[in-house]
C-alpha cells in the first residue's frame, strides 16, 4: 500500500525544504516538524489492547498501546526524522542502520546495525527522507526482516515511482507513506526535482 498524505502543512515545510536557499538550521527544523505531522497519519491504525484503569472518579476500561514501537532511521539522512516522530510516540525505541550509497553503482552498502530486543513482535517504522532507487530502503527492510520483523512500514518524504516500484515488487507487505511522489530520478539516482542529497543539507557536509 502507497500513501501520499497531502496536507497543505506538510506541503509547505517541503517546499522549504527544497528550496536551494534554505540553510541547515531550517531544513532541519522543517523536517522534524514533518515528521511529527506524518506520525499522526502513520501511526492511526497502531494496534491497542484493552486495560482496565482507574480514575480519580472511578474505574473504567480503556485502550493502550499494544505493541513496541521501533523507529529505524536509515543512517544518516534518518536521523532527521527520529525527534519529530518520537515525540509523539511515548514509547518508542530507537534501531540504527548505517547504510551509504555507491556513487557509481548506486548500490547500499551497510556499515551499520543496532536494534532492540522484541523486534518479532513490535511495529517497525523504517525512515529515510528520500525513496529514490528503493535499494537502501530495500536493504534496510531486509535487515530487519532477518532480525524477525513482520508489521514494517517504511516512511519517506520524497518518493520517486522507481523506488516505489522497487518496494512494491519486492516487499508487498510493507506499507509505504510519504509527504510527495516526485517526477523521477536524474543520472545520478537523485530525485527529480527532489531536494538535493538529505544527509548533507541535514548535517551541512557539503
Ligand atoms: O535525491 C536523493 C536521492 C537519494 N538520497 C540518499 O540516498 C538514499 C536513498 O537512495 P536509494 O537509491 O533509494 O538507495 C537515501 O538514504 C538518501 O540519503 C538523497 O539524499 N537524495
Ligand atoms: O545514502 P547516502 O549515501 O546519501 O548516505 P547519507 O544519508 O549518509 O548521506
Ligand atoms: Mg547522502
Amino acid at each position: 500500500m502507497l500513501k501520499v498524505l497531502e496536507h497543505p502543512l506538510i506541503t509547505h515545510k517541503l517546499t522549504q525544504m527544497r528550496k536551494v536557499e534554505t540553510k541547515t538550521k531550517d531544513f532541519r527544523e522543517n523536517l522534524d516538524e514533518i515528521g511529527g505531522l506524518m506520525a499522526y497519519e502513520i501511526t492511526r491504525n497502531l494496534p491497542v489492547k484493552e486495560v482496565t484503569i482507574e480514575t480519580p472518579i472511578q474505574e473504567m476500561k480503556t485502550y493502550e498501546l499494544e505493541k513496541d514501537i521501533i523507529l529505524v532511521p536509515i543512517l544518516r539522512a534518518g536521523l532527521g526524522m527520529v525527534d519529530g516522530i518520537s515525540n509523539l510516540i511515548p514509547t518508542v525505541k530507537v534501531a540504527h542502520v548505517g547504510l551509504y550509497r555507491d556513487e557509481e553503482t548506486l548500490q547500499p552498502h551497510v556499515y551499520f546495525e543496532k536494534y532492540p530486543p522484541n523486534i518479532d513482535d513490535a511495529v517497525v517504522m523504517i525512515v529515510d527522507p528520500m525513496l529514490a532507487t528503493g535499494g537502501s530502503a530495500s536493504a534496510a527492510i531486509d535487515m530487519v526482516k532477518k532480525q524477525g520483523a513482520k508489521d514494517i512500514r517504511l516512511v519517506c518524504l520524497v518518493g520517486a515511482p522507481e523506488g516505489v516500484k522497487v518496494i512494491e515488487e519486492l516487499h508487498p507487505d510493507v506499507d509505504i507513506y510519504l509527504a510527495a511522489l516526485d517526477e523521477k530520478l536524474n543520472e545520478k539516482g537523485y530525485i527529480v526535482p527532489g531536494l538535493g542529497d538529505a544527509g548533507d543539507r541535514i548535517f551541512g557536509t557539503k
